[in-house]
């Protein structure tokens, strides 16, 4: 459970549950809350090519789990009055896998690929011409018959999603004309966020219950949409179905959600490389291996957040666990010439 509401797979959801998300979700640019200046731009954008009757040049969206990727691209889509065909990197394991979804795009329509950072090579080289000439070479036959027989497309927007934009290779980042980088929600923008899912749920809120849950959801809308659901619980069966701040309180205790946000892995990384390696420098893949999770995770989703909020550095010999760390997890640290010693 801990693992769904952090990483926001759905895979532990049940099916109410996912009718649940798919009514949160944002379906126009007018009801998504926050990332005001990609917003800004998309618009336009979006409105540019429509005045052009042309598709809209592709967009590469990257940044941590849960800020909304997948929801900004259906919205594009719905505002280009686009269809959008939604796939992911891993999926596509050859290059008819592509070519078929490609020839199967209207005009202007919208291809969706998520975790694009895991294309597989020869699937990737086919998406260069796609995105720049919306042609592909199809290889026909194999042996002495095979010959390649060039496929034109129609034009099509590709959105591409990443939480690991440093993966990607150059010639791709480079045939997106679009890149916008999402960046964590102020606790102001995830308390509109929680009281419009809350309003969409039907669940009563004070706003003081709204705030504690915005500011405890590490800066995340899936997050916050996550905790709220929890909570609407504990007002359900602890209290009198009203989140309020008492009820928030109780509920994201019994979750393992700490004052400041951070969850039961958050401070086992910090405390790790605390008590085990004198406050670091020390490897990811070592963190990884004393904490029981993969160095990937930690990298992707609990990371990012523990360094933007200053718990965390990344230096060239590994990671460092900051003044503010220690205070956190009330250690007194110990200073060696007047550096962070341990
Ligand atoms: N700006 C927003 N306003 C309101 N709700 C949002 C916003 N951004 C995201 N959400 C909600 O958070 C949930 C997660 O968003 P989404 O699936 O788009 O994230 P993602 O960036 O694609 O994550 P991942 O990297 O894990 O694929 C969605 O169900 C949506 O309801
Ligand atoms: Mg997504």
């Amino acid at each position: 459970m801990r693992k769904d509401i952090l990483k926001g797979t759905n895979d532990g959801m049940s099916a109410t549950e996912k009718e649940i998300e798919r009514a949160l979700r944002p379906l126009s640019f007018e009801d998504f809350t926050g990332q005001a200046k990609i917003l800004e731009n998309l618009r336009i954008f979006v409105q540019a090519a429509l005045q052009r009757g042309e598709a809209l040049d592709h967009v590469l969206l990257h940044g941590p789990p849960g800020l909304g990727k997948t929801t900004l691209s259906h919205i594009v889509a719905n505002e280009l009055n686009a269809n959008i065909k939604m796939t992911s990197g891993p999926v596509l394991d050859k290059p008819s896998d592509l070519a078929g979804l490609l020839t199967n795009l209207q005009e202007n329509d919208v291809l969706f690929i998520d975790e694009i950072h895991r294309l597989n090579p020869v699937v990737e080289e086919y998406l260069y011409s796609a995105m720049e000439d919306y042609k592909i070479d199809i290889m026909l036959d194999s042996g002495p018959n095979a010959r390649t027989v060039q496929i034109k497309l129609n034009p099509f927007t590709l959105i591409g999603a990443t939480t690991r934009a440093g993966l990607l290779t150059s010639p791709l980042r480079a045939r997106f004309g679009i890149n916008a980088r999402l960046e964590y929600y102020d606790a102001a923008l995830l308390t509109s966020i929680v009281n419009r899912s809350a309003a969409i749920l039907g669940t009563p809120i004070e706003d003081a219950g709204a705030y504690e849950i915005a500011r405890r959801s590490r800066g995340t809308p899936r997050i916050a949409n996550n905790l709220l659901r929890r909570t609407r619980d504990f007002a359900q069966v602890k209290g009198k179905g009203i989140i309020t701040v008492e009820i928030a309180e109780i509920a994201l205790r019994a979750l393992d959600v700490d004052q400041n946000g951070l969850d039961e892995m958050d401070n086992r990384i910090l405390s790790t490389i605390i008590d085990k390696f004198k406050g670091g420098p020390v490897g990811l893949s070592t963190i990884a291996t004393a904490c029981g999770d993969e160095a990937e995770t930690i990298e992707e989703v609990y990371e990012p957040f523990l360094i933007q909020e200053g718990y965390l550095k990344r230096t060239s010999r590994g990671r460092e666990a900051t003044e503010k760390a220690y205070k956190h997890l009330g250690i007194v640290p110990v200073y060696r010439d007047g550096e962070l010693f341990s």
